[in-house]
């Protein structure tokens, strides 16, 4: 297996920082775009041909991308999807660049304060900045605490208010408060009424932005959710990605990473061995990406009709997987960030007809009122690669029958009448500056005939996709056994005081030997099962729950000290080595006064509470302006550090009130340069292993007498 590390470190930088980098003759190199808008109007579409120039421009590549597209506009023109009299509008949006747009993570107990920071901190004093090219961002009116914004990099640099603002939202991203992601692109997941006990499937999950949003929603006034998310995509190398930017920023223990065809899911079962049915799946599927032209510039010179209409079919397969999976009376959101037809409507009318009666388009025009839409068609033009349109099916002769088939066609009159297509939608790019999404809201009104059967895959050692999966060797997740977790049990009880009640039949290690307990992760109640009973033979299980305990070998009290990740399940069952820190001793701890890392316990106000313990893991309790955080130390002989990375140090402070100046840096951040080095381990170990690094882990301890000990 070889994870395509180019591939990972672009995402990765591309998604923090807005430029994009580029593999050339094997080296990396930064490639900033640069944009040419065509004299060409969109109803004479001939601009300048097509071409990529690239030049040095200060350890930079500039690109100048043509943003033509003939067979793209008479496509769309032909299409009843732009209203006739908005297709210049349609067209000049498309050429102008996407606004960046971020919202804060609304299950966090301190949003509300983020969100203040942001308007108290930057937006109210934006308006003091002349300058032509500055703009306060502007609530996105449908997305809680989200945000859009349209200023130009070189701006963003030049003034230190924003390059102030920029910090902050690579720290906050960095750590999973704040999301970056398309306006558009948050709205499939609100409409699909997510609640924190309920089992949900995101069928094409990666790279996760939608996942996450989906964990923030279950855990929207439910800290500890008992229902489980199955996030999926048959790309490995992007599952990856997935783990990276989702559950590394929202460690939870109620997510599970799978790695399969989502169009061929073998039933997941539950302990009586029953498949089981989710109440909610999003179906965010593979498309040609064309409402994506503002921020995928290459999509300019590659798009044809011919792209969406190689997507139709799997389009369809995984879609009617999604309501196999479904309950009677749950819900499916099928979604694409394409405008076409064939990869929308088409595919809804194929279920509709296919499911015949069983499943409905669930009317959401009340929900997010703010959204501003245009209701789907019943009617639209099958058109090939080579602008060839057809009227029907039947008509059409070999050899174009090639690559058309009869779902591709819009509905009979009667099937119209019946399927409600109007109840789709599809967010235009002019409409509200974003980019281009379609949205269908299906529910299952009635149980299927195959509801029961749980569908195998059958292992078939001459489909290369399937064995090249099985030969990635995925260290197994084990379950301590009470015999297994005897010592671990004793050892927190008495030194952390866990209470008798924690559920140890919850822990695993990602190892077949148990003794071997380096890292233990904790699965909620529907995971467990879950894992138990869906064995990785038949599910590629690439990553799950959360790291609570991890080993010390050194000088430390107890054997295994506690992980900031895992905080929010241990810290109800821990009673023993807690201190309440005052405000003055926590913001010493946190900055560090020793390379910013350990501060010498005589430093303190208050050293008592720390020199009446023995070396080893601390939970700090800090209670500060209505912000309230457990963070995890290590306490040393003669000193204390904070066990937590240098952004959540520096988000903790800046919710306190203090300014984080002295652990401020502008270059890549820890977790950044980590989460790339782990890519490049990967790729030389051959990526034996998911990466099990936790956000602590990021901690780069300078060598002292107390880290000696760790
Ligand atoms: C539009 S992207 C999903 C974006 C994602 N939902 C998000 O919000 O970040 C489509 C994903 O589908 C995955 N994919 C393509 N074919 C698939 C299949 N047959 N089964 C599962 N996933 C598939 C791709 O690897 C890709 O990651």
């Amino acid at each position: 297996m070889s994870v395509n590390f180019d591939f990972l470190l672009s995402h990765v930088v591309h998604h923090l920082f807005g430029f994009n980098i580029m593999a050339v003759d094997g080296a990396v190199e930064t490639v900033e775009m640069k944009e040419i808008t065509p004299s060409g109007d969109a109803t004479t579409p001939e601009g300048p041909p097509a071409k990529v120039a690239k030049i040095d421009k200060g350890g930079y590549k500039t690109i100048e991308v043509n943003k033509n597209n003939a067979k793209l506009f008479e496509y769309y023109r032909k299409q009843p999807v732009i209203p006739p009299g908005e297709f210049d509008a349609f067209i000049d949006t498309l050429r102008i660049g996407l606004p960046s747009s971020f919202r804060v993570q609304l299950s966090l107990p301190e949003a509300a304060q983020v969100d203040r920071h942001l308007r108290e901190a930057f937006f109210s004093k934006i308006p003091e900045i002349q300058d032509d090219q500055v703009s306060v961002p502007i609530s996105i009116p449908f997305v809680p605490y989200g945000y859009q914004g349209n200023m130009p990099r070189s701006v963003m640099r030049s003034h230190p208010l924003l390059k102030n603002l920029h910090e902050f939202l690579v720290n906050e991203t960095e750590i999973g408060v704040i999301s970056r992601q398309e306006a558009v692109s948050m709205v499939p997941p609100l409409l699909l009424d997510v609640k924190p006990d309920q089992f949900i499937l995101d069928m094409c999950a990666a790279p996760g932005s939608k996942t996450m949003q989906l964990i923030e929603l279950m855990h929207r006034g439910c800290p500890k959710p008992t229902g489980l998310l199955v996030a999926n995509d048959i790309d490995y190398e992007r599952c990856y990605l997935l783990v990276h930017q989702t559950l590394k920023r929202y460690p939870t223990a109620n997510c599970v990473v799978v790695n399969q065809d989502a169009s061929q899911m073998p039933s997941m079962v539950d302990k009586a061995l029953n498949p089981i049915l989710f109440d909610r799946v999003l179906c965010d599927v593979i498309c040609t990406g064309d409402g994506t032209f503002r921020k995928n510039l290459e999509l300019w010179k590659d798009w044809t009709p011919q792209k969406g209409m190689a997507l139709h079919r799997i389009q369809v397969q995984i879609a009617k997987r999604g309501l196999e999976m479904l309950k009677p009376g749950g819900r499916m959101v099928y979604s694409t960030c394409s405008l076409n037809p064939i990869e929308d409507e088409a595919i809804v009318a194929q279920l509709l007809r296919h499911f015949d009666g069983k499943v409905r388009l669930v009317d959401v025009s009340a929900e997010l009122p703010e959204l501003k839409r245009s209701p789907g068609i019943s009617t639209w033009k099958v058109i090939d690669k080579a602008m060839t349109e057809y009227a029907n099916f039947e008509g059409i002769e070999d050899p174009q029958k090639k690559g058309i088939v009869a779902s591709m066609f819009p509905p009979t009159a009667e099937e119209a009448a019946r399927f409600g297509l109007d109840r789709t939608f599809r967010i235009l790019p002019h409409a509200q500056n974003s980019g281009g999404f379609f949205i269908a809201v299906l529910e299952k009104v009635e149980a299927f005939a195959t509801d029961k059967e749980a569908r195998r895959q059958p292992y078939n050692p001459h489909n290369k996709k399937q064995r090249r999966r099985r030969m990635v060797r995925e260290d197994p997740f084990t379950f301590l056994s009470p015999e297994d977790y005897a010592d671990v049990r004793a050892d927190i009880e008495e030194h952390y005081g866990v209470s008798s009640d924690f559920p140890y039949d919850n822990l695993l290690v990602r190892s077949a030997d148990t003794d071997k307990k380096k890292c233990i992760y904790f699965v909620n109640d529907v995971l467990r099962d879950f894992m138990k009973y869906n064995n990785v033979l038949r599910f590629r299980v690439v990553n799950a729950g959360v790291p609570v305990l991890r080993r010390v070998d050194k000088v430390s009290t107890s054997k295994y000290r506690l992980m900031q990740d895992g905080l929010p399940t241990m810290s109800p069952f821990v009673v023993k080595r807690i201190i309440n820190v005052n405000t003055a001793d926590a913001i010493k701890v946190l900055e560090g006064t020793k390379d910013n890392h350990y501060v010498g316990l005589d430093e303190l106000a208050d050293p008592a509470p720390f020199k009446a313990l023995s070396c080893g893991s601390v939970l700090m309790r800090v209670e500060e302006g209505g912000f309230r955080k457990d963070i995890c130390l290590w306490l040393g002989a003669q000193t204390v550090t904070a066990f937590i990375t240098r952004e959540e140090k520096i988000h903790c402070l800046t919710m306190m009130g203090h300014d984080p100046v002295k652990l401020k840096r502008t270059v890549v951040t820890s977790r950044q340069a980590k989460g790339t080095g782990i890519f490049k381990q990967d790729i030389t170990a051959g990526a034996k292993e998911v990466p099990t690094a936790t956000s602590e882990d990021a901690v780069v301890p300078k060598v002292s007498e107390d880290t000696a000990s760790i």
